[in-house]
């Protein structure tokens, strides 16, 4: 299988190449090669590419940053995909688009299934909406796997930042009252291989197992980096509410998405996102 990658500088884009099974072979585009801001190259990079599949994760993804940028989040995140999915198709090409739990409002009190209502509270939120609804438009077999709070080794990501702030400073707030799922770019790559080699089509949900706060995350974070050498000692970490974290982005309370359609594909749950947090700082220190 001949696999064409968009946005393969990325958290997940370095997890997909690094996940890439030995029969499969992977054409990796980074920004240089395909702006998702630019329709000509959009199409230029894919009627060029021959291959199976597409895997798209590029992405606008700063989320405070897209309030006052909301068109180009727009561009990229909701209109790009409409793009890829008109011109994968014209060539035969299956493809695979990532999204967010940043759709959904968070007035929920039990996990999201792919088809409860989306009600996005940002302009992020909303681009990725959009970009769901121009892909599904565009390919109506498009396989779209919505993923929540992805950390990697490398890259800018929420336990990354704790580890740098625990490193400065004797005391950090971090909000208390916003809850979802952890999730290590690798279990998504490892996930979405699999996905696509079993032909899925359709929206699914897929991050790791189990909930947490942002706040609960950087506990672990802290136990599993003190544990681990990365961090000399914990400092006070203070748990808070959203509105004494002022962001020009409003975040949903509770954005934990039902796995079931994604795990019955794959044949079990993904692993527990303490124990995926563990491995990717394990990551770290080897490449300390
Ligand atoms: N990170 C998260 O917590 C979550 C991410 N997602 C989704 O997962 C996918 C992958 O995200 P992730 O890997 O974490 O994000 P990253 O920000 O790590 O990677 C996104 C990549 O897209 C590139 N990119 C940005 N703008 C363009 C553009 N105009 N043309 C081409 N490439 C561009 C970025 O390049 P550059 O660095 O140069 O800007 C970057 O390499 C995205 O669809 C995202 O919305 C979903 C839920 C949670
Ligand atoms: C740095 C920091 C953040 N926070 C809060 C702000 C916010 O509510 C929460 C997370 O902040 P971040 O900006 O790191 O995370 P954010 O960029 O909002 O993460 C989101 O990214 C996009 C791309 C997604 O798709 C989402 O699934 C989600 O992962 O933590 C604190 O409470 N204290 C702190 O010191
Ligand atoms: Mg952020």
């Amino acid at each position: 299988m001949r696999l064409l990658l968009l946005g393969a500088e990325g958290q997940v884009g370095r997890a997909m190449r690094a996940a890439c099974p030995a029969d499969a072979s992977l054409i990796a585009l980074g920004r240089d090669a395909c702006d998702l801001s630019d329709e000509a190259s959009v199409r230029a990079a894919i009627a060029n590419a021959e291959c199976d599949w597409l895997v798209n994760a590029a992405a606008y993804t700063a989320v405070d940053r897209a309030e006052s940028d909301e068109a180009l989040a727009r561009t990229v995140n909701g209109t790009a995909p409409g793009w890829i999915g008109a011109a994968a198709r014209m060539a035969g090409i299956r493809v695979a688009h990532i999204s967010t739990d940043f759709v959904f409002d968070g007035s929920a009190g039990t996990p999201y299934r792919p088809d409860s209502p989306t009600n996005p509270l940002s302009a992020y939120g909303r681009s990725k909406l959009a970009g769901e609804t121009a892909l599904h438009s565009a390919d109506p077999d498009a396989l779209i796997v919505r993923t929540s709070w992805v950390h990697a080794a490398q890259g800018s990501n929420f336990p990354l930042t704790m580890l740098r702030l625990m490193r400065e400073r004797d005391e950090i707030r971090v909000v208390a009252d916003q809850t979802g799922s952890p999730t290590w770019a690798t279990t998504l790559a490892d996930s979405l291989w699999r996905l696509i080699a079993a032909d899925a089509s359709g929206t699914h949900h897929l991050t790791d197992a189990g909930i947490a706060s942002w706040y609960d995350l950087a506990m672990a974070v802290a136990e599993e980096a003190l544990a681990l050498g990365l961090l000399p000692r914990i400092p006070t970490i203070t748990p808070i509410a959203t509105e004494d974290y002022p962001t020009p982005a409003r975040r949903p309370a509770y954005s934990v998405l039902d796995k079931s359609s994604a795990w019955a594909l794959l044949g079990g749950p993904t692993p527990h996102w303490r124990l995926s947090l563990r491995n990717m700082l394990k990551e770290v220190t080897e490449r300390a």
